[in-house]
């Protein structure tokens, strides 16, 4: 296993990793930090993200073993070579980037023998900065890892290794298919979220207030921060076009059906979407290794999850991941438990009943 990690671009999801890995029991990494905000890298030093932070990227990759480049796309495109010439042979470079094609592409113009294995963590939020850092960001989350061709296997499968400790699930892809699959559920989503708020806003700002969990469901990202997206619609262009013209030919089928009262032609498209959304592995962050979900319908009372996290944790339950679906305040909100088997499930759900708490599975 390596020790020496460097992490260039100490924000969200650079620290997340580094303080993720700085977590595991069973190794004890360096980690050196390097980003052109000083406020960002002293921070990833207090929380202790980070052990040592240097002003110069020679200083921060010249003894590394792995080094992540966590920055905007289009410093990552740059990053790749700085890095490289610095970084002495075997060393292996990954990124973090929501696109992977033009990544990948300029990975293939480094020198042959350092190793550029691309990364997609899918997992985040709409917050920026190291001060939104969290080592459990990627628990349970689907992690796109495209190697370069260069890259001999037995170093992919180290390079897994390193990234299963921040608790996420690797998946291998090629980096044209991520680029497709990221444009319909992370890209489009994205921009859908920005118009719909736009759009809804547009009556006047007033009215948004009156807004339901439906919508706000629906436009938690709407508050991401352009910076990091310009980058990820300019180079994941072709294929935001695509996803978006099946998405306006929806739209347009929709009015279509609206307008000449077609509206029992909705019902195979809401039977399709409940199948398809249920679908998804209710593991969540991720689609693969299939948790086992219970839903807890709680009162909006301080210390209600603790009660039901400690009666779990004394009948020997552990849980895999938690979400607060929806909240309504002053009534209350439901919790998403997951466990790693149907019977660890099953046993919870006597346990939360016992407390007197509604439950339910889906
Ligand atoms: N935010 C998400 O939800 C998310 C999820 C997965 C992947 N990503 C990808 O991760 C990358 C980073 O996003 P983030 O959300 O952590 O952004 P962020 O703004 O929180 O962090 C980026 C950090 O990089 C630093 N930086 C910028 N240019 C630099 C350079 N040339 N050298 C060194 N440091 C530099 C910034 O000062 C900042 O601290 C992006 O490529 C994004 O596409 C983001
Ligand atoms: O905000 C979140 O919850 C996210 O996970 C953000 C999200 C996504 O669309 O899924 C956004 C872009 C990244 O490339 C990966 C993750």
């Amino acid at each position: 296993m390596f020790n020496k990690i460097s992490i260039i671009g100490t924000g969200l999801i650079g620290g997340s990793i580094a303080l993720s890995l700085k977590q595991s029991k069973d190794h004890n990494f360096t980690i050196t930090g390097f980003d052109i905000d000083p406020r960002s890298l002293d921070l990833a030093f207090e929380i202790g993200a980070i052990d040592k932070k240097t002003d110069s990227i020679e200083e921060a990759v010249k003894d590394a073993e792995v080094v992540f480049l966590c920055t905007p796309v289009k410093e990552i495109l740059k990053l790749i070579h700085t890095v490289s010439s610095y970084a002495r042979a075997g060393t292996i470079i990954t990124d973090v980037g929501s696109v992977k094609k033009i990544v990948l592409k300029e990975a293939e113009k480094i020198k042959k023998d350092v190793y550029f294995i691309g990364g997609h963590p899918m997992a985040g939020s709409e917050r920026r900065g190291i001060t939104s850092a969290d080592p459990f960001l990627f628990e349970n989350a689907v992690y796109v890892l495209c190697p370069s061709f260069n890259v001999p296997i037995k170093m992919v499968n180290e390079f897994i290794e390193l990234i299963k400790l921040t608790g996420a699930n690797i998946i291998l892809l090629d980096p044209e298919i991520h680029d497709r699959i990221a444009g319909y559920i992370s890209h489009l989503p994205q921009l859908i979220a920005v118009l719909l708020v736009n759009t809804a806003g547009s009556m006047g700002t007033d009215y948004l207030s009156l807004s339901g969990g439906g919508f706000k469901d629906l436009t938690r990202i709407a508050s991401s921060q352009f910076e990091i997206w310009r980058d990820i619609i300019y180079f994941n262009k072709e294929k935001i076009i695509e996803a978006l013209d099946n998405f306006i030919n929806g739209l347009n089928r929709y009015r279509d059906l609206i307008k000449s009262d077609r509206i029992d032609d909705f019902k195979s498209e809401f039977d399709n979407a409940f199948k398809l959304r249920n679908e998804i592995p209710s593991s969540r962050k991720g689609f693969i290794n299939v948790l086992h979900d219970v839903f807890i319908m709680v009162e909006d009372k301080p210390g209600v999850l603790s009660k039901i996290s400690t009666a779990l944790y004394q009948g020997g339950l552990n849980i895999k991941d938690i979400e607060l679906l929806r909240v309504r305040e002053g009534i209350g909100g439901t919790f998403r438990l997951s466990f790693g088997s149907d019977k660890d499930a099953q046993k919870a759900i006597e346990i939360i009943t016992e407390l007197g708490y509604k439950v339910f599975t889906r």
